[in-house]
């Protein structure tokens, strides 16, 4: 799995300065939006709410299913994940960005790597800075998290592994919700593995950490993006920041709700409904009295599995809207075209 991302990065390297971090203190020009550097920037913000689902409701699967189609997110209480599990992730990650800037450069995410610390891929679409700092974790963060806590990282390596493990199974469970919604059996997804419990499935966690910022309004803690994943599973702390954006509505904040997770529809499980499911668009916003932490599980197919449109979920008069591809495809493309890639691979 490392290896196959990793390749993805090797031939798509970035190049975003690392060796000066930001103090953090001031808004200097470098990290001030307008809409130029965002059309969506100012687009207005709606105070409707993202669909809160209880996953032990006996309607469950028809409204994922709902919700995928209409928003492409969601939030879900009664999810398993154990509390405690959430509350390892989110002491990992505030431990992790607590330290001090030179050790967390120790594990600094190389030009052409996908693992360690370092701002979001996507800053090097945009002009502006984003207020933020993160750190991808793909396979084992052993030699990571060694650099980072020399004493401790073993404890540090169980949480993610343990995290890892839960995500996995949820994400799952949520993939045949949306999909048996819409009359698609386990049949139809050989990749699902003998007992359709996507093992084999591929992952990255992205922890992310937004300080506190002194000019809010004009700053932007991660640009507007859709993920490449199938799903992406998410847990923030006490502090909003999370909007997802509906073309009819504008900007709705997921506002924090204790214990809840945020899932979303990523790129490749837009594909693989042929469009039924939208790809949300979706970006973080910082504020001025507390810092916030967020922990994304994007979730993916296995790295030789060709994704394309359901054949269930075609119009036997039409064409699919997508070719087939992989993950590692499919991110080759997103590096070079971002936001358009699922335009530019449409049919
Ligand atoms: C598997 C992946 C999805 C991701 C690129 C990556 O290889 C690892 C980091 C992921 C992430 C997390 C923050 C937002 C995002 C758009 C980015 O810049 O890096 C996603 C990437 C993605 O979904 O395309
Ligand atoms: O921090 C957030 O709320 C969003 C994070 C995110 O979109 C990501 O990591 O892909
Ligand atoms: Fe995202």
């Amino acid at each position: 799995m490392s290896s196959t991302l990793s390749d993805v990065f090797r031939s798509h390297p970035i190049h975003i300065p690392l060796s000066n971090p930001p103090d953090f203190k001031s808004l200097p020009d470098s990290y001030t939006w307008t809409p130029k550097d965002d059309l969506l920037f100012s687009a207005s913000a709606s105070d409707e709410t993202l669909p809160l689902i209880d996953l032990s409701d006996i309607h469950v699967a028809t409204l994922v299913g709902h919700a995928c189609t209409t928003w492409g997110a969601f939030q879900i209480t009664n999810h398993g994940v154990p509390s405690r599990l959430l509350d390892d992730i989110e002491f990992l990650t505030g431990s992790l960005f607590r330290l001090p800037v030179q050790r967390k450069l120790k594990a600094a995410r190389s030009e052409n790597g996908v693992s360690g610390y370092g701002v979001a891929r996507i800053a090097s679409f945009f002009n502006k800075k984003m207020w933020s700092e993160g750190f991808t974790v793909i396979g084992s963060p052993l030699h990571d998290f060694r650099k980072l806590w020399p004493s401790h990282h073993l404890k540090y390596c169980e949480i993610i592994e343990e995290y890892e493990e839960h995500m996995q199974k949820l994400a799952a469970k949520l993939m045949w919700f949306a999909l048996g919604s819409l009359g698609v059996e386990e049949k139809d997804i050989q990749w699902a593995g003998p007992n359709s419990d996507f093992q084999g499935t591929q992952a990255a966690i992205q922890l992310n950490h937004y300080p506190k910022c002194p000019e809010p309004d004009r700053a932007m803690g991660l640009a507007a993006h859709t993920d490449s994943t199938l799903m992406t599973i998410l847990y923030q702390n006490n502090t909003a920041g999370l909007q997802v954006f509906r073309d009819d509505v504008g900007w709705v904040t997921a506002p924090p709700v204790p214990g809840s997770l945020v899932v979303n529809v990523g790129d490749l499980l837009h594909i693989l409904t042929n469009g039924i499911f939208p790809s949300v668009l979706h970006r973080a916003r910082v504020n001025h009295v507390r810092s916030r932490f967020s922990m994304a599980y994007l979730w993916g197919p296995p790295s030789d599995v060709m994704i394309s449109p359901l054949p269930k979920l075609v119009d036997p008069l039409q064409s699919p809207l997508y070719p087939s591809l992989t993950w590692k495809q499919y991110l080759a493309t997103k590096a070079t075209h971002f936001n358009q890639s699922l335009s530019i691979i449409r049919n």
